[in-house]
């Protein structure tokens, strides 16, 4: 809780202050559903909407403050003027929560696949370490074991700011956080004080939102001009950057903090070799900044050696020993929805992955071909309302990468799920495929023609435990329908 007057005391933006009045501010928030007794209601010019025009239900539901870009004359409320809301809501919720992550070890993950999944590895680390974690992403907000719901996998900065201070007030040290390309975009993490920013790959995706492949890069290279934009000795910042990925460099030029790499050869700082894959597990050898020492982790496939090498050179960088790293990536029993198999006792594997770009749906596939001896089937469709240049990609990795694939929806939100469908079949070559549109059906239809030995994948919804189709969110689990279908199956 603060006095107006003493939040804006710092504020070094150019404001104007109408309807003089010093409210006791409680909380700030940018939806107006949201505001309670106290609170600051910043109102964000938005894609759909303009939230000025939800001050009135602010002030009703007891809100004392107003941040605008024009003045509400029909508002008796206290409005604090800006000409850019947004870039001023990240000081003040800086100012309000008392600067929160300027003592919390803060590192934030970019890149188009493996945020997440870095994240867990992370928190099982630090955890090991004893250290009190929290992260923030696209399955959940963390602090401690205790779970909180997101709406995006980064959030904007007054639900942000607010959860940074309950982080610190839970005693947390470690914070782990997605920062996806939209929030970058947006500005959504200004004022957050990373300590490492860590950089995944750069493939295709979000090119709905992003007008090319470019303005994808630089937004993701915010991250890096972010890091300490001064020189801190007593809290040194670090980019953790994978050297394997072919825009490296850019990310690399991007900041003023020392760089670590990690990859596949000598020429990272950190480096895997001697990698061998299985169904159950995988080995490698972890050279560099460590002496060599062999790995063997339940996280399947090649590109999760690339996650759990971000996760070591962040660690390491971090002051975690490498004894503690290695039992942590030895313990994880896997992160969810992420090449997740379905517990089953028929001779086949079914597995529930996130896989939603081609990039991703390559790796998971190409990884499945290192040991599938029978049939692989591939369940996948593309979200609707997003990237649609992805869709036709997505089929073709597909029907590339294996035998049999079988379109359906993913969550087609307001478009027509069967157009979606047509985008997706441009990308096929042959017509050895199947169109379920009704998911579960699709799902069913896998397990019915699977044989011995063949393997499932399920791709795109992971962890997801919704469908949204039209303006509905309707329950709706792959794991879940994958599970209950075998054990049906058992039982007839
Ligand atoms: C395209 C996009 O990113 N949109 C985000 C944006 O929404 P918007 O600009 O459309 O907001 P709006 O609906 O026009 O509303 C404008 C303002 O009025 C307010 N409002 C609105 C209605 C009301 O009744 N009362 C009210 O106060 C809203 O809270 C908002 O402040 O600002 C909202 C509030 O911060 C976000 O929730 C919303 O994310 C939507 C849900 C979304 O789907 N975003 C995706 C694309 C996204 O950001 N994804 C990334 C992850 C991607 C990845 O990693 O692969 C993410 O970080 O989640
Ligand atoms: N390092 C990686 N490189 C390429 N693909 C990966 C990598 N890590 C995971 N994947 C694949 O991408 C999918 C999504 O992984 P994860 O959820 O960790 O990524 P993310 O970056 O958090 O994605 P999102 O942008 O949706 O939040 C996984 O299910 C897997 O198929
Ligand atoms: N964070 C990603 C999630 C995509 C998941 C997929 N199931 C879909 O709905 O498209 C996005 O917003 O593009
Ligand atoms: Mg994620």
């Amino acid at each position: 809780m603060k006095e107006l007057q003493t939040l804006l005391e710092r504020l070094p933006f150019v404001y104007q202050i109408i309807n003089e009045q010093n409210p006791v501010i409680t909380h700030m928030t940018t939806d107006s559903r949201e505001v309670k007794a106290g609170a600051l209601f910043a109102c964000i010019k938005g894609y759909t909407v303009d939230g000025h025009d939800f001050a009135q239900q602010a002030y009703d539901q007891g809100a004392v403050a107003l941040l605008v870009e024009h003045e509400l004359t029909d508002s008796p409320l206290v409005q604090i003027k800006v000409k850019d809301v947004f870039r001023v809501l990240s000081f003040l919720a800086n100012e309000m929560y008392d600067y929160p992550t300027n003592e919390m070890h803060m590192i934030g993950i970019t890149g188009t696949n493996g945020k997440t999944s870095i994240t867990y590895i992370l928190e099982e680390i630090f955890k090991k370490n004893k250290q009190q974690t929290a992260l923030v992403g696209t399955i959940q907000m963390k602090i401690g074991d205790k779970s909180f719901p997101i709406k995006n996998t980064t959030p904007e900065p007054s639900y942000l700011f607010n959860s940074f201070q309950a982080m610190k007030q839970a005693n947390v040290d470690h914070c782990m956080m997605e920062v996806s390309s939209h929030a970058l975009e947006e500005g959504r993490v200004r004022g957050i004080d990373f300590d490492i920013a860590v950089f995944t790959n750069l493939t295709q995706d979000h090119l709905d939102y992003h007008p090319s492949m470019m303005d994808y890069r630089l937004a993701k290279e915010r991250l890096f001009q972010q890091l300490g934009n001064r020189y801190d000795p007593v809290r040194p910042k670090y980019a953790v950057i994978n050297a394997d990925d072919a825009y490296a460099e850019h990310f690399i030029h991007a900041t003023s903090q020392p760089v670590v790499t990690y990859g596949l050869t000598p020429a990272s700082d950190l480096y895997a070799t001697d990698i061998q894959l299985s169904a159950t597990q995988t080995q490698f050898t972890l050279s560099g900044m460590v002496d060599e020492v062999r790995i063997t982790s339940k996280l399947i496939g090649k590109f999760n050696v690339y996650n759990m090498l971000a996760a070591t050179a962040t660690a390491l960088k971090s002051g975690v020993s490498m004894n503690v790293i290695k039992a942590a990536l030895e313990s994880l029993p896997g992160v969810k929805g992420r090449f997740q198999s379905v517990q089953t006792n028929t001779h086949y594997s079914v597995i529930v992955d996130y896989a939603h770009t081609p990039d991703s749906l390559k790796n998971v596939l190409e990884t499945i071909q290192t040991f599938a001896t029978g049939k692989i089937y591939c369940v996948v469709g593309c979200g609707g309302d997003r990237d649609k240049t992805k869709r036709p990609l997505m089929a073709h990795v597909s029907e590339t990468y294996s035998d049999v694939t079988i379109l359906t929806s993913d969550n087609p939100r307001t478009e027509d799920p069967e157009t979606i469908i047509k985008d997706m079949e441009k990308g096929l070559e042959s017509s050895n495929y199947v169109v379920e549109i009704d998911r579960k059906q699709a799902i069913h239809r896998a397990i019915d023609l699977a044989r011995e030995s063949d393997v499932i994948l399920i791709a795109g919804k992971g962890h997801e435990t919704y469908q949204i189709i039209g303006r509905e969110t309707y329950p709706f689990d792959d794991y879940q329908v994958a599970h209950d279908y075998l054990e049906k199956r058992l039982g007839d």
